[in-house]
C-alpha cells in the first residue's frame, strides 16, 4: 500500500483517541446485566432453524389493506383518467403482495425471531431507556455487537439506533479527527479529511458529509457513479493527506454493486480508508451472508463496514463493524450514537436470533438469488440483485405504473424527484426469499408494457 497508509490511518486514529483520553473525553460502554437469577435463556439459546419455507414466511410479503386505506393509496397515485379517480371508496379489503420492502430473506416473521422478541419483552419490557453511554446498553446489546463483528470478520462493532444514525455517527467521528489532530482551533484546509463519495450514495452518507463540511473538518469530492477512472483522477490530484472513500456496496435505488475489487486496487495505490455501507448486502450476499465484502472476497480490505438491522435482518437498528481503535473514537465522537436512545432489548434479542438463523438457513440466500434469476429469465432485463429499477420516464408515467400494479395486487414504489433526476422516474421492485415463482410470473406479466418498452430502449441503446 502506498506510504503504508493503513498504518498511517491507525496512527491518526490512535493519536485522536489519545487526545480524547488526555482531555478525559474518551467514552466506553458498560453493559447492564439483567438479574442473573432470572431465566435468561433467550440470550444464550440456540435458535430453531428450518430447511424450507414455512407458513410463517408469507406474512413478510403478503398483507391485507382495508377498503378505505386502499382507496387512499390509490388517491395518492392520481391518474389522468377521470373515472380512475372516482373509484368506490368502500371497496372490500384487498390482499396485496409487497414488492417494496427490504426484508430480503423473510426473517422478520421467522418463529425464532418472534420467540426471541416476545421472550425478551416478557422478561425485561423494553429494557432500560437511555443512550448507550448512560444506561441503555445491556448484555444483549453486547452480544449482538459480538455477533455482528463475527459476521463481518471485524474485531469490534458498535450498535446505533438506526442505519441512518450509523452513517452519521461514523462520518462525524471521522471528521473530528481533523480537529483533534490540529494544533490550531480549526484544521487548515490541507489538514481536513478528504472524503470521496459516490454520487449515488445513500442520503444518510450525504447528510453525514454535509455536517462534517459545515464543521470545516472535511471536504467532499463526489465521483461519478462507480466510475473508477474519475475516482482515481480525483485522488491523484488531491494533496490532502487524510483520504477516505465511502460507497454503498449495493446501491439502494439501482440495485447495482460498487466495484469493490477495483476499489481495493485503488486503496493499494492511494492508501485511503475504505468505508462501505453494506445495508442491502448484509445476509443477502456471500456464502455466510457476510455481505458484499465476503461476496467479493475483500472483507479484510474494508476498514469500516456500516449496516442496518432493518433490511435482511428483518428487525431495526444500525451498526458499524470495525477495529477497536475506531470503536473508541466513534463511541466518543459519533453524536448520533452518543445522544440517542439504544435499540429496545426485544429488538436486540430478535436481531440476535435473525442473524443466527439467517447465517445458518443458507437456503434463504439461495432462494432470493433464484428469484433474481427467475425475474431475469422472465423479463429479459439485465438485473444484478434483488433490487430492480425499471425506469419509466416522467413522474406521471411512474405514478400510473404504480397505480396499475396496486390495482393488480402488487405494492411497488414509484421513485420520483428529488430521490432521482427528473424524467428518470422509476419503479423500484425488491424481491424476497418469501416470494414464490408464481408471484414473480404474475408481477412480470403485469409489468409487461413497461418491460417491453425498456427492453426495446435498451436494444436501441446497444446499437449506438
Ligand atoms: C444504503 C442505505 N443506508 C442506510 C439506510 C438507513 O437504514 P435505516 O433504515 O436502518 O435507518 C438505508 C435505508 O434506506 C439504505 O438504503
Amino acid at each position: 500500500m502506498s506510504g503504508d497508509c493503513a498504518w498511517q490511518w491507525d496512527a491518526w486514529v490512535d493519536r485522536a483517541v489519545s487526545e480524547l483520553a488526555s482531555k478525559r473525553l474518551l467514552r466506553s460502554t458498560r453493559p447492564i446485566s439483567f438479574d442473573p437469577t432470572t431465566d435468561d435463556d433467550t440470550t444464550f439459546q440456540t435458535f430453531e432453524t428450518f430447511d424450507r419455507p414455512g407458513p410463517w414466511d408469507r406474512s413478510s410479503v403478503e398483507v391485507a389493506v382495508d377498503g378505505p386505506t386502499f382507496h387512499q393509496w390509490l388517491a395518492d397515485l392520481p391518474s389522468s383518467s377521470p373515472e380512475a379517480n372516482s373509484e368506490n371508496e368502500n371497496e372490500k379489503a384487498q390482499k396485496m403482495v409487497l414488492f417494496s420492502g427490504n426484508d430480503y430473506l423473510g426473517l422478520s416473521s421467522h418463529p425464532a425471531v418472534r420467540q426471541a422478541a416476545s421472550k425478551a419483552a416478557l422478561h425485561y419490557g423494553m429494557g432500560p431507556r437511555g443512550s448507550a453511554l448512560i444506561c441503555g446498553y445491556t448484555n444483549y446489546h453486547r452480544l449482538l455487537e459480538l455477533s455482528l463483528a463475527r459476521l463481518k470478520h471485524k474485531d469490534h462493532c458498535i450498535l446505533c439506533p438506526t442505519g441512518f444514525a450509523a452513517n452519521m455517527a461514523f462520518l462525524t467521528a471521522l471528521a473530528s479527527i481533523a480537529s483533534l489532530l490540529s494544533p490550531l482551533p480549526k484544521p487548515t484546509p490541507l489538514d481536513r479529511i478528504a472524503i470521496f463519495s459516490d454520487e449515488l450514495n445513500h442520503a444518510s452518507i450525504i447528510d453525514g458529509i454535509r455536517l462534517a463540511e459545515r464543521q470545516t473538518e472535511a471536504k467532499v469530492f463526489v465521483y461519478r457513479h462507480s466510475d473508477m477512472l474519475h475516482l482515481d483522477s480525483l485522488l491523484s490530484s488531491c494533496s490532502m493527506r487524510m483520504k477516505v472513500v465511502i460507497t454503498d456496496s449495493l446501491f439502494s435505488m439501482d440495485g447495482d454493486f460498487a466495484p469493490l475489487p477495483e476499489l481495493v486496487e485503488l486503496r493499494k495505490k492511494h492508501g485511503f480508508l475504505l468505508a462501505i455501507d453494506d445495508a442491502h448486502a448484509t445476509l443477502v450476499c456471500g456464502e455466510n451472508g457476510g455481505g458484499a465484502g465476503e461476496y467479493f472476497g475483500c472483507e479484510k480490505e474494508i476498514d469500516i463496514c456500516i449496516g442496518t438491522l432493518s433490511k435482511a435482518v428483518g428487525c431495526h437498528g444500525g451498526f458499524i463493524a470495525t477495529s477497536k481503535r475506531w470503536k473508541s473514537l466513534i463511541q466518543s465522537r459519533g453524536r448520533s450514537f452518543i445522544f440517542s436512545t439504544t435499540i429496545p432489548v426485544p429488538v436486540v434479542a430478535a436481531s440476535l436470533a435473525a442473524i443466527s438463523v439467517g447465517r445458518r438457513e443458507r437456503w434463504r440466500r439461495r432462494a432470493i438469488w433464484r428469484r433474481v434469476q427467475d425475474f431475469y429469465s422472465l423479463s429479459g432485463l439485465p438485473i444484478s440483485s434483488p433490487i430492480i429499477s425499471i425506469i419509466v420516464g416522467t413522474e406521471e408515467a411512474a405514478l400510473s405504473a404504480s397505480r396499475h400494479l396496486l390495482k393488480s395486487g402488487f405494492h411497488v414504489t414509484a421513485i420520483r424527484p428529488p430521490t432521482v433526476a427528473p424524467n428518470s422516474c422509476r419503479l423500484r421492485i425488491t424481491l424476497s426469499a418469501a416470494h414464490t415463482v408464481d408471484d414473480i410470473k404474475k408481477l412480470v406479466a403485469t409489468l409487461s408494457p413497461w418491460i417491453t418498452t425498456l427492453n426495446s430502449n435498451l436494444l436501441e441503446f446497444s446499437k449506438l
